[in-house]
């Protein structure tokens, strides 16, 4: 428990744990009892199901590349309000029904995520994304006020467009935890997910890695598919930042998090600097 005392953890929630109610009470309570027991734990959420359901529902085509969704100027008017109006605020009242001290906060509030469009996946190529940003500043001055004052800040992942002001652009959570893990000098990145961890040749479940390091991990890269590669990309952007730890877990499993946070073994995939 002395490990992580007083140590801001940067959780990315996402997966079928913000689906399930239960498993989302049980994640509820877990981050209450990372706050009671003194840590500072950050919620970044996800919330792609979320926004595929809403699309499908207003009849918006929704297609991802590379991992990230395209999207279109229509799809982002739903992805900003599903992400801030709904997401967010279903989560901050499950935790503040256990610790009302959850507080929401858009990374379009004071600056918190400064994003540019992006025009290239993981190998470099051309892609067209549409209103896809990659995070290039981090101002966490609003998140920090939050940890300050004993608050549990919740983070939506949409951006301010850099070069079109008042445009926002929609960011894979799992890149926007690692950015603000960084900025903010986290010890550990949680990200919680569908699978048990990383698989080193996926789909083979025995390949389960527990350990890997960056360099196997910047290698596996080309092989990785769907939602891993921002993942794994995540991770690499954390441990290149100076976080020490980024641990990819079982979302599926009621209270993971806690687990992670407190067990020596841990679980899912390390990914651990050095
Ligand atoms: N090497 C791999 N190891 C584990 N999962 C992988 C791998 N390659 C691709 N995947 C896929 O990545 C998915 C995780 O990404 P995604 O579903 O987008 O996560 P989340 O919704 O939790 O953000 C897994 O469910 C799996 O289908
Ligand atoms: C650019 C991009 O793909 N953005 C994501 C943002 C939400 C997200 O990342 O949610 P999960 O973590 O649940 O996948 C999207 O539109 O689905």
């Amino acid at each position: 428990m002395q490990r992580y005392h007083g140590q801001i953890i940067v959780i990315k929630f996402g997966g079928n744990a913000m689906v399930d109610p239960e498993l989302l009470d049980a994640f509820a309570s877990d981050i209450a009892f990372l706050r009671y027991s003194g840590v500072k734990p950050v919620v970044v959420h996800g919330g792609g199901p979320h926004i595929s359901r809403m699309l499908k529902r207003v009849g918006i085509e929704s297609e991802f590349r590379a991992g990230y969704r395209y999207t279109s100027p229509e799809a982002m008017e739903i992805v900003r309000m599903v992400l801030g109006g709904q997401v967010a605020r279903d989560l901050v009242a499950a935790i503040n029904e256990v610790a009302p001290v959850a507080t929401g906060v858009s990374g379009e509030d004071a600056g918190l995520f400064q994003a540019r469009r992006k025009t290239t996946d993981a190998r470099g190529n051309q892609v067209d994304l549409g209103l896809v940003g990659e995070i290039v500043a981090v101002n966490p001055t609003v998140v920090r006020a939050d940890i300050a004052a004993g608050r549990i800040p919740v983070v939506s992942t949409i951006a301010s467009d850099i070069d079109m002001p008042r445009s926002a652009l929609n960011i894979n959570a799992d890149r926007a935890a690692a950015a603000l893990a960084v900025a903010l000098g986290a010890k550990k990145l949680v990200m919680l997910t569908d699978v048990e961890g990383i698989y080193r040749d996926w789909p083979d479940r025995s390949s389960l890695a527990a350990f890997i390091t960056p360099t196997e991990l910047r290698n596996m890269l080309p092989t990785l598919e769907s939602g891993m590669i921002p993942k794994a990309q995540a991770c690499l952007e954390a441990i290149d930042g100076g976080v020490k730890h980024a641990t990819i877990i079982d979302g599926r499993v009621p209270h993971s998090t806690l687990i992670e946070v407190f067990t020596h073994e841990g679980f899912g995939t390390e990914v651990t600097a050095g």
